[in-house]
């Protein structure tokens, strides 16, 4: 099985901080806020790049769920019209529909203008881990067929390197023989120290595999050293039969919103994506 080289300085542009700058919330009472509240501070920061008209793709999970309430009452109070949204997984459908958003997908609206999601790490150069709410392959379409795709996380979530918070890196299988592809993730990452797991629903406790929207099983790869060479592991897994898709989103974002307790960054990738 081949093995994957491991420069050490990842080869990809460098992000540029164009703003850090403490927000009203954050600057009034830091040390009282949650990580909820971060996320909602960066959520709704975020949803100032939506205007009128636009088709915006809806991410997933505890973060995104935030802009996409916030963009639901903007558009309320008629702030914001003709919104387009392109949900990223069932759940984020559910919510927006509940809302009210006007929805549609990739079929009638193949270009997005602007995608909102959260994201699982950060790294200096703006790759993301994601799916670890299990939407990755819905996230990766939309996300990738957006503009400008910005993305929200409080600070917990800025890593060195990619597997670096030693939490899960998640691949989408199908489910045929999943032992068999997540033996061969194993394999390809042995030298980072990989161990895999099959993802169960809930906490984890039925023993039943978690199921995503598409049908498939997750394979959660933990890494023990860096990856190294992102976008050569990258190809390597997609390479393999029965996966896919992976959590790892490398050059995909435009702008970070990071939102801590001293204030909110925006950080743009220089020369955009
Ligand atoms: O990729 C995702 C879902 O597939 C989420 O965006 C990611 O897991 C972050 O979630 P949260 O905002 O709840 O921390």
């Amino acid at each position: 099985m081949a093995t994957i080289s491991l420069p050490q300085s990842p080869s990809l542009d460098s992000p540029q901080t164009l703003m850090m700058a403490p927000s009203s919330s954050s600057s009034t009472a830091p040390s009282s806020l949650t990580q909820d509240d971060l996320k909602k501070i960066a959520a709704y920061k975020a949803v100032e790049f939506v205007r009128s008209g636009m088709v915006v793709g809806l991410g997933t999970g505890s973060t995104a769920r935030h802009a996409v309430d916030r963009i639901a009452e903007l558009l309320d109070q008629g702030e914001l019209r003709d919104i387009i949204g392109i949900p990223t997984s069932s759940t984020t459908h559910e919510q927006a529909l509940a809302l009210g958003i006007p929805l549609s997908d990739l079929d009638s609206h193949p270009v997005v203008d602007l995608a909102i999601d959260g994201a699982d790490e950060v790294d200096p150069f703006l790759n993301l881990v994601k799916g670890r709410g299990g939407s990755l392959l819905r996230e990766k379409m939309v996300e990738g067929a957006c503009k400008e795709f910005v993305v929200i996380v409080d600070e917990s979530k800025l890593v060195d390197y990619l597997g670096g918070s030693l939490l899960a890196m998640p691949v989408e299988v199908i489910k045929f023989c999943w032992k068999f592809s997540a033996e061969r993730l194993r394999a390809l990452f042995e030298y980072a120290g990989c161990t895999t797991r099959l993802r169960l629903s809930g906490d984890g406790k039925e023993g039943e595999p978690y199921v995503t929207d598409n049908g498939n099983y997750v394979v959660d790869l933990y890494f023990k050293r860096e990856i190294g060479d992102l976008s050569a592991a990258s190809d390597a897994i997609l390479r393999l039969a029965g996966v896919v898709e992976h959590g790892m989103f490398l050059k995909m974002a435009s702008t970070v919103i990071v939102a801590g307790k001293h204030g909110v960054r925006v950080i743009n990738r220089e020369g955009g994506r």
